[in-house]
């Protein structure tokens, strides 16, 4: 067997998932992981990168060892990730200083509001595309040099770096030989350039930040580095596409003409709009990010992100019991015919995009006597369909395009109440394809093209498949003989143990 096989890891906020993708982009295998959580306080979160580390390690074995197929007939690894989560380790042992902090992570919401008082968020957005939000990496490099003892001085001497997943990955797989990123991760920072596609020493020095600590920043798809055999079962093979997971299935989605729209629905949800070349500063909340480096060229993207959508399912499920499983929802909220004035907010971590509101937090509105679980459900679905909806009006107003069609994916855009609810609101068309695992697969594609396994985007075009669409003003009937047997357990169970 040759080697003629992409391996895909597409590392997330809550698991690590290695896929295998043979050439006719099909996934032939997959392993997921799951790993620890970690909450020192309220509004802060953290992930041991030893655990980021070592699930990858896992995974990748797995999936290996589940296929027939052996590391020699791997042609190359692309690497999709978290965004804006931090890092910082030493450059000859790779030991940690601390935590990696998460994007969820608001621990520096004080540091961003003292940057904005001093007038300063004008030359970030102008520079990075970005608003000072907590989310973004720069102001937690920043609190993890003022904070952890001794790590300012090592980082002046030279003897730190600061990577975000990718790059933490890489120089794990590497054996400690290659410090790099792509454009995408590193347009997550506030600290990268979008325009001049370079670190920007302004915004270092207002940071506070030196520049020894940053990574080479290269094209998405191109040769990052090769695994040291130790590293990758006795081989050594191209890592060669790197993005970050929300510009990668943006890439799988085969979102290439400007106004194209992909919207991901997992714990929370990323609206991106390709805009082709041009840069658009957004005057609602939106932010520009690179989409992709691609043979010398970059595709920027308008962004919004909703940091709690699925996770607000997931609530009523966890917490509030209203549920045993949040695919359930899709059949409890269409028992009701509207949410009888329930409105939810699901402003759990604060609001990110349009409104960027750190100490926001979540609301329940109009309960009245009559409110059942049903209208509450109905309410949490359709509060990600509102979100939705005030992102497309952010971007109608920001680049005069009017959307046509929301291309889906992610665990939540299984949900047919949800896609249709979407295309009335928005009236537009909705449209998931087969694999919905497009974040791993964008980053498969990107390396598959750098080491020639596909020629060019046209190819990756043909191998999408659509698995669903839906229109504005379609019925979807649930009602039917599998959801009888939904409904008496429920009755059976009310407590959902
Ligand atoms: N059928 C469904 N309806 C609504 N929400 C769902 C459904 N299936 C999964 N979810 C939600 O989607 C999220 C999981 O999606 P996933 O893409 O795996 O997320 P992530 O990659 O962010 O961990 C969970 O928050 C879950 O509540
Ligand atoms: O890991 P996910 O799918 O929750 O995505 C996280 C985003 O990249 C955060 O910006």
């Amino acid at each position: 067997m040759s080697a003629s096989y992409i391996l895909a890891i597409d590392q997330g906020t809550t698991s690590t998932r290695a896929m295998i993708f043979d050439q006719k982009g099909k996934i032939v295998e997959k392993s997921q992981q799951e790993f620890q959580q970690i909450y020192p306080k309220s509004g802060w979160v953290e992930h041991d990168p030893a655990d980021i580390w070592e699930s990858t390690k896992s995974v990748m074995s797995a999936a290996l060892q589940q296929s027939s197929l052996k590391a020699e007939n791997i042609a190359g690894i692309g690497i999709t990730n978290q965004r804006e989560t931090t890092m910082i380790w030493d450059r000859e042992t790779g030991e940690p200083v601390y935590n990696a902090i998460v994007w969820q992570c608001r621990r520096t919401t004080d540091i961003c509001a003292e940057l904005k008082d001093r007038g300063l968020e004008d030359i970030f957005q102008q520079k990075t595309g970005l608003l000072l939000d907590p989310y973004f990496s720069g102001t937690k490099v920043k609190w993890i040099l003022d904070n952890i003892e001794g790590v300012r001085e090592r980082a002046e001497n030279g003897e730190l770096v600061f990577g975000t997943v990718d790059s933490w990955l890489i120089w794990r797989l590497s054996g400690g030989k290659e410090h790099v990123t792509d454009y995408t991760n590193a347009s997550r920072t506030l600290m990268y350039n979008i325009h001049e596609l370079e670190w920007d020493e302004d915004l270092l020095e207002i940071l506070d930040i030196p520049a020894s600590l940053l990574p080479e920043v290269q094209e998405s798809s191109s040769i990052f580095a090769r695994t040291s055999p130790q590293n990758f079962f006795g081989y050594e093979k191209p890592i060669a596409g790197i993005a970050g997971d929300q510009h990668s299935a943006t890439f799988a989605q085969a979102c290439y003409k400007k106004g194209m729209i992909k919207s991901t629905y997992g714990t929370g949800a990323f609206m991106l709009m390709n805009t082709g070349a041009d840069s658009y500063i957004s005057e609602n909340g939106l932010l520009t990010t690179i989409g992709w480096g691609l043979e010398g060229e970059i595709n920027y993207c308008l962004e919004g992100s909703i940091f709690n959508a699925g996770s607000a399912v997931q609530w009523l499920s966890d917490e509030l019991e209203l549920l045993s499983d949040p695919a359930d929802s899709e059949y409890f909220a269409q028992k009701v015919d509207d949410t009888d004035g329930v409105y939810i907010v699901p402003a759990f971590t604060g609001l990110g995009a349009p409104q960027w509101e750190p100490r926001a937090r979540g609301t329940v509105v109009g309960v009245s006597r009559g409110t059942t679980r049903n209208h509450l459900i109905r309410a949490t679905l359709e509060a990600v369909g509102y979100q939705s909806q005030d992102l497309l009006e952010a971007m109608y107003d920001d680049t005069g395009i009017e959307c046509r069609e929301i291309r889906v994916d992610g665990g939540a855009a299984s949900n047919g109440f949800l896609l249709q609810f979407l295309a009335d609101i928005a009236d537009t068309t909705v449209q998931r394809p087969v694999n919905t695992e497009t974040t791993a697969a964008g980053a498969a594609y990107l390396a598959g093209l750098a080491v020639n396994l596909w020629s060019d985007k046209e190819e990756i075009r043909g191998m999408r498949r659509v698995d669903k669409e839906v229109h504005t003003g379609d019925r979807s009937s649930p009602q039917g003989g599998a959801y009888f047997w939904l409904e008496k357990s429920y009755e059976i169970d009310p407590g959902l143990g």
